[in-house]
């Protein structure tokens, strides 16, 4: 009895397993902020809106009123969400205003078993642990022509206090430096004329979209 619960265990396991080995391949997009990632994601989701998929995040934050466990986010305790983390179960997790957010390996592999393209727009920390799994993603590096493009275009963008554009700067140092290392990324996309980025994005991914299709 046990040996046949164990087998169907097994079974299971190797089905799941190879769903998502067969699925999509996530892709993720990482790069300073402010290199124009949101910018580049808003315009392929306009493109092709059915393709891609967002993976759920937990997080410890109290649900708003009209958002639902699973649909918005998978809401948790921190006392679960650290001991996940510890686990290994999350590629990242932050703290904001008090609360922790993260992003587990499981949520993108339930994009995956959707046939959707995961996309995760995430950093350099969250890049080195994707890497430690076996979710198959591909890694794009989105930059800025120049480092003081950057700053002008976090300038532009009105969102940041002096002090966080100067956090946000010297973060972006050592993303530049992860990837000048051979082998960081799979494709790097220097967005200096924007319609151009989007075309090589789109490049990047049409292979499998037209797979999908
Ligand atoms: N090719 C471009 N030419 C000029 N401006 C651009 C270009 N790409 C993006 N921008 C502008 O630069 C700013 C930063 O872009 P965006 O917000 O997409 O960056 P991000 O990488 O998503 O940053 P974050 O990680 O902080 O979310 C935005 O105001 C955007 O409109």
């Amino acid at each position: 009895m046990l040996r046949t619960v164990l087998q169907q265990t097994r079974t299971l396991v190797t089905m799941s397993a190879t769903t998502v080995s067969a699925g999509p391949r996530p892709i993720v997009l990482a790069g300073p902020s402010g290199a124009g990632k949101s910018t580049l994601l808003k315009k392929l989701m306009a493109e092709f809106p059915n393709a891609f998929g967002f993976s759920i995040s937990h997080t410890t934050r109290k649900p708003r009123p009209g958002e639902e466990h699973g649909r918005e986010y998978w809401f948790t305790t921190r006392e679960d969400l650290i001991r996940g983390v510890a686990a290994g179960e999350f590629i990242e997790s932050a703290e904001f205003s008090g609360n922790m957010y993260g992003t587990s390996k499981r949520a993108v592999e339930d994009v995956v078993r959707r046939g959707k393209i995961c996309v995760l727009d995430i950093d350099m920390q969250g890049v080195k642990s994707v890497k430690n799994t076996d979710l198959n993603a591909r890694f794009v590096f989105v930059q800025p022509p120049t480092f003081e493009l950057l700053e002008k275009r976090l300038r532009d963008r009105n969102t940041e206090t002096e002090e966080s554009l100067r956090k946000r700067l010297d973060t972006a140092k050592g993303e530049f430096e992860y990837a000048a290392l051979p082998g960081s990324y799979d494709f790097t996309i220097i967005n200096d004329n924007l319609d151009q980025a989007y075309a090589d994005l789109r490049a990047i991914v049409l292979e499998d979209i037209s797979k999908m299709q």
